[in-house]
């Protein structure tokens, strides 16, 4: 399966083109729907989350509600682009004393960089499309692989477990469901209430002092069968797919498995899961530190991943940067931003997980239609039970 994104922040639409998801897959809009909400709330946010209110629009590929095979067009109205239509027409070669052309180009943003390597001196052309806007597209996109994953036994769930210095959620050992509810009625979706109240503490410091924070969300998936991935070939080993598409998420610096980077520092006999079986079971590990990978593949056991993300680069205290035209210094300027985006995107990296999973299952088994493909996953999870 793929996908396609397109569309600028400021645009009027973005649309997303999925292709090779199995025919007759029932797919509810209210429930991709649901997700693009989770994404636009969260402590933290800036005024464009009161401007937009995310809906898809189906123009392919599912027809009474059920997917036909043929590749699934959705579309999500940017509800901004009524006021940014003008700023959007001016051209990149009109005179630089039309403040409306981009010429200082942000730190931490795309902006710079991608303005050499595109030759615009209008950095419009670059920012427009790097913006984490786009994200929406992306959660619409896992949306639609959750419907399928959750025909096939698979659940999956997240929650934020760091905002800057506010302290650190341990993996929890409790159902996805309870995990989702707490993290669900939290605004900052972290199911610590003690760290919750810090959390929300360290957000509105750094907006008081015009600076921004980061953080670390963690995604748990559930009922993955052994077996997803391969360790064959570097590119088909699914923790290698999963960490390339956490951090292909904006602002995303680092991904990580189970007890993560804490290997590094432990023994080998406190790292390692070891192996067992029952009856009732069949193999199973009795811990759970590697996160549910080994060899590039799917143990059976929960998928843990972690993903870090920086703070916002737009800060209401501004960075020193250089304009493009006069070579002088000046500090960056802005008009609105986020000042923490960690609870949104902790709903962009489940999306993104989402979809990986889906990707490595059709790989794996028949999956013309949904029925071949539950068939195919059935009498394989007998196989390896059975094995
Ligand atoms: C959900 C979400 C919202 C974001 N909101 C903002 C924002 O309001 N202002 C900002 O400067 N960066 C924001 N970012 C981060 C930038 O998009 C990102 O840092 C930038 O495109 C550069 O990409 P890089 O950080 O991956 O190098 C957001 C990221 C995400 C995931
Ligand atoms: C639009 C979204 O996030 C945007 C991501 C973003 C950035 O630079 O990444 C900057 C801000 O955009 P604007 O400059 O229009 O206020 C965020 O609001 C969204 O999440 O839907």
């Amino acid at each position: 399966m793929r996908y396609l994104t397109a569309g600028e922040s400021h645009g009027p639409q973005l649309t997303v083109i999925i292709e090779g998801m199995p025919s007759n897959v029932p797919i509810s809009i209210d429930a991709i729907n649901e997700q693009l909400a989770r994404r636009q709330k969260g402590y933290g946010r800036g005024n464009r989350m009161n401007i937009e209110k995310d809906e898809v629009h189906v123009y392919s590929g599912i027809r009474f509600g059920k997917t036909t095979g043929a590749p699934i067009t959705l579309v999500i109205e940017n509800k901004d682009w009524k006021r940014w239509k003008d700023v959007m027409s001016v051209e990149d070669n009109v005179d630089n004393k039309d403040k409306r052309r981009v010429s200082r180009p942000r730190p931490g943003h795309a902006d710079l960089n991608g303005a050499i390597k595109y030759d615009h001196r209008d950095m419009r052309n670059v920012l427009e499309r790097s913006s984490a806007r786009e994200t929406a597209a992306r959660v619409a996109v896992g949306a639609v692989a959750r419907q399928l994953l959750h025909h096939c036994g698979i659940d999956i769930a997240g929650h934020v477990v760091r905002i800057g210095s506010a302290g650190t959620v341990p993996t929890p050992d409790i159902p996805l469901e309870e995990l989702r509810q707490r993290s669900e009625a939290s605004p900052v979706r972290c199911i610590d209430k003690e760290l919750e109240a810090k959390m929300i503490e360290v957000i509105d410091k750094a907006k008081a002092e015009g600076d921004s924070v980061g953080g670390v969300v963690e995604v748990i998936a559930e009922g993955v069968p052994v077996g997803l991935g391969s360790h064959v070939h570097w590119d088909r080993k699914l923790d290698a797919r999963l960490a390339r598409a956490v951090i292909s998420v904006q602002a995303f610096k680092g991904v990580e498995f189970g007890i993560g980077f804490e290997a590094g520092e432990k023994m080998g006999s406190q790292v390692h899961d070891e192996i067992a079986w029952s009856e009732d079971r069949g193999y199973y590990r009795k811990t759970n530190r590697l996160g549910g990978f080994e060899g590039g593949m799917t143990s059976g056991a929960p998928i843990v991943v972690r993903g870090v993300m920086k703070p916002i680069p737009t800060l209401y205290k501004p960075l020193k940067s250089v304009d493009i035209d006069s070579k002088e210094t000046f500090d960056a300027s802005i008009e609105r931003s986020d000042n923490c985006a960690v609870p949104a995107a902790s709903v962009v990296v489940e999306g993104v997980v989402s979809w990986e999973i889906a990707c490595v299952l059709c790989d794996k088994f028949s999956r013309d239609t949904l029925t071949d493909l539950l068939d195919d996953l059935a009498a394989y999870r007998r196989y390896a039970k059975e094995f």
